[in-house]
């Protein structure tokens, strides 16, 4: 399927919210991103509108419209009031217990939270008017200024100039560069003393693949708020808690990649695991069509529908496609309603380039090494794309989502960089 571009946008148009001229359409005609011969999605005003044979948004995961959590989502001091009710900590049971928590007496946290009860909250964003406007053009929208503000907020004044942002959460999903850019956020961070949210007891990863929990992280505490700026290591999202930890004007982005060649890094990356061990080669693999796949094992979410495990949400593919079509509407309407930015690692440099616009930082901030590369005999030697039909069916909800995700990496090509996304 081939994508028509019928609109070349500036990078200013990219990373900040149309005007209600543009949204109007005076300034900017509708695209018409064809992803699969059955989904299209309806690329308006630097918008996706939904598929176009159902026009309605499914419901995203989480109770968006509501106030989350049922508390304020203001902005460091309400954090206190946040973080950690003690009925909270069985729900990671199988994650061993930081040891700061262990050690609390549980009596002592109840007692400080009705403390915090008593502190009064900061009014819920309020959007500016002109903002209302964009809401019509997706409804879940609405729901994303209640508990993150939007893009153009975060660093950029009335005047149009920017400043850096240094509020971040960056979604490290697996096998999709995300070394690299981590790699760029510690650099960052390090150089300006930031503070990050840095996995409790030295672990190298929240807790994953846990869903993500605020005692994950080191130095999150009930006594004490702590400002941190970064968030950056692996861990299985899950924005109402990970939102607990972050300041308001937190700025989220994560990075996905072509699922074939990432299904591919994952086979060779994960060969012991239950999941792949007993096959040859990924096309060995693809081709059993996962009958002898077992989800209970340990570490065999690494082998299906990664991206979506980490995003979050269930990883097990829908039985037939109009389940599918739900699902991956959803889906993609979650990612949207959490993330200010999706990167996509086959066009790394392209995305390096968005994010500096977006963080407002500087070129040099971006530069990066490549990490994490596999070696060079354990690539396939001939093209991949005869396994895509198997992949399609075995990782259906990857697939769509990392296709819907080139509709919004589409308007690169107003920068004038680079060819379709692969
Ligand atoms: N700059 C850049 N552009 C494109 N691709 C890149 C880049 N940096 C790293 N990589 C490739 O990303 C793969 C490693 O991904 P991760 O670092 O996310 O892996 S991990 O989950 O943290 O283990 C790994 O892919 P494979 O080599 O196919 O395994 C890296 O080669």
């Amino acid at each position: 399927a081939r994508q028509s571009r019928l609109f070349s946008p500036t990078d200013e148009q990219l990373i900040r919210p149309l005007s209600v001229k543009q949204q109007n359409g005076e300034a900017l005609r509708p695209v018409t991103v064809a992803l699969d011969p059955d989904l299209f999605f309806q690329w308006k005003n630097g918008k996706e509108e939904g598929l176009t044979s159902d026009k309605k948004w499914g419901q995203a995961i989480e109770p968006i419209n509501n106030n989350l959590d049922g508390t304020p989502t203001g902005h460091l001091p309400n954090t206190i009031n946040r973080i950690m009710a003690p009925n909270e900590y069985h729900l990671a049971t199988k994650a061993p217990l930081p040891r700061d928590l262990k050690e609390m007496d549980p009596k002592q946290s109840t007692t400080l939270n009705q403390k915090y009860e008593n502190i009064p909250s900061t009014p819920i964003y309020d959007p500016p008017k002109e903002l209302h406007k964009t809401e019509q053009l997706s409804p879940h929208v609405e729901s994303l200024h209640l508990y993150r503000q939007p893009f153009h907020l975060l660093n950029h004044n009335k005047s149009d100039s920017c400043h850096p942002q240094n509020h971040i959460v960056f979604l490290k999903t697996h096998k999709t560069a995300s070394s690299t850019i981590l790699n760029i956020l510690f650099r960052y961070g390090d150089s300006r003393n930031l503070t990050f949210a840095l996995p409790a007891n030295m672990y190298s990863q929240l807790y994953y693949p846990n869903f993500f929990l605020p005692y994950f992280v080191e130095g999150v505490n009930p006594r004490r708020v702590t400002e941190f700026h970064i968030m950056c290591n692996h861990m299985r999202f899950k924005g109402l808690e990970v939102r607990k930890v972050m300041p308001v004007d937190t700025f989220y982005f994560s990075i996905l990649r072509n699922p074939l060649s990432m299904m591919e890094s994952l086979f060779t990356y994960y060969k012991s695991t239950q999941a792949f061990h007993s096959f040859k080669t990924l096309q060995d693999f693809l081709l059993d069509g996962g009958q002898s796949y077992n989800a209970s094992f340990p570490s065999n979410h690494y082998a299906r529908n990664i991206l979506t495990f980490d995003f979050g949400l269930d990883n097990s593919a829908p039985v037939n496609k109009s389940e599918l079509v739900k699902f991956s509407t959803s889906l993609i309407a979650t990612v949207e309603s959490n993330f200010h930015l999706i990167l996509i690692s086959e066009y790394f440099d392209e995305s390096m380039v968005l994010l500096k616009h977006a963080l407002c930082w500087t070129l040099e901030d971006v530069v990066s090494f490549r990490l994490n590369s596999r070696s060079e005999k354990s690539r396939s030697q001939g093209s991949l794309c005869i396994l895509f039909p198997s992949l399609g069916t075995w990782a259906a909800i990857t697939v769509v989502q990392h296709q819907s995700t080139r509709g919004v990496l589409g308007p690169v090509h107003g920068l004038g960089m680079g060819e379709s996304p692969p």
